[in-house]
């Protein structure tokens, strides 16, 4: 279907409870990627590591071949082709180096072509007050490249969860032509409850652009738990859609004028400003 470009169009988030094995995970994620299409959306997203989200690093890497190998491009491919949309994969997770992994989101078109891929760029290092702790680094290689791909409607600019805590990347992206960004995640229970809705809600509103947050949700093996609350915002900050802590669809209407009426009343994308960095460090405790 040929895509009218200014006009308004439906788009979807799917919220995911993805488990250790790759293939039931495809399984779940096609099912919900038409029930999303069935609902009228023309892009669908879905969440962080929609493929596999295991826990232990040994296994996890076993289980994730390179790309050219995975199950998921094929499967993905095929689905984007038979429905006739735009499909983003939140995160499928390839292996990179021997050991190491890219946590990897993949935009297909209507024809079932990969026409962009972004590497996740900031790696979750955290020790939680909650005892949860995470060492993203010590299996995933980050990406160094911000990537806005190209859409009947527009610049998408691509990120991944823990990216959304870093403004610069979100505005880079919106200042090198995305309209709209994706912000799929896995995010803490504790972390989401805290941070996600005005976290996306800034960087929407910084930066003029519709936000689509495809979450995990629930419980996860080795009792990993995940935040839900897959949202999709306008570029003036509403949540036009706020998937709860279930697993399903949520959709929006996205009205592409509203990214003008939102840059157009507050530009503040034109006016930045060079200044001089003030001369403190900080530890490596970040304080
Ligand atoms: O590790 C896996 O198996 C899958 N990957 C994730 O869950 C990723 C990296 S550990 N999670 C986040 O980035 C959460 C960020 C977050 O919660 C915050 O910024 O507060």
């Amino acid at each position: 279907m040929t895509e009218n470009t200014s006009a308004v169009f439906t788009a979807a988030c799917v919220q995911m409870n993805a488990q250790r094995d790759v293939e039931p995970n495809i399984k779940a994620a096609t099912d919900l990627i038409r029930a999303a299409h069935a609902k009228g959306a023309r892009l669908i997203v879905t969440p962080e590591n929609t493929t596999i989200l295991e826990p232990d690093k040994k296994a996890s890497l076993a289980k994730t071949p390179v790309e050219a190998e995975h199950p998921g491009l094929p499967a993905f491919s095929a689905l984007a082709k038979e429905l006739g949309a735009w499909l983003v994969i939140g995160s499928m997770p390839v292996r990179a180096e021997p050991t190491r992994i890219a946590n990897r989101q993949f935009v297909f078109n209507p024809a079932g072509d990969i026409v962009a891929r972004y590497d996740k760029i900031h790696m979750f290092d955290v020790d939680l007050p909650t005892g949860e702790s995470h060492r993203e680094s010590a299996q995933v290689r980050p990406g160094v490249e911000a990537v806005v791909a190209d859409t009947p409607w527009g610049g998408l600019g691509l990120t991944i969860c823990y990216d959304v805590r870093f403004a610069y990347l979100h505005r880079a992206l919106a200042q090198g032509g995305a309209k709209y960004l994706t912000g799929p995640a896995a995010f803490t229970v504790p972390t989401g409850e805290a941070h996600w809705h005005v976290l996306l809600r800034a960087r929407a509103i910084e930066t003029g652009c519709f936000m689509f947050a495809a979450a995990q949700t629930g419980m996860h093996a080795d009792g990993r738990g995940t935040y839900g609350h897959s949202l999709i915002i306008d570029p003036w900050g509403k949540v036009l859609a706020d998937a709860g802590s279930e697993v399903g669809v949520v959709t929006a209407e996205i009205d592409p004028a509203l990214v003008t009426k939102a840059r157009h009343a507050v530009p503040a994308l034109t006016h930045d400003r060079s200044f001089t960095k003030p001369q403190g460090a900080l530890s490596a405790a970040g304080e």
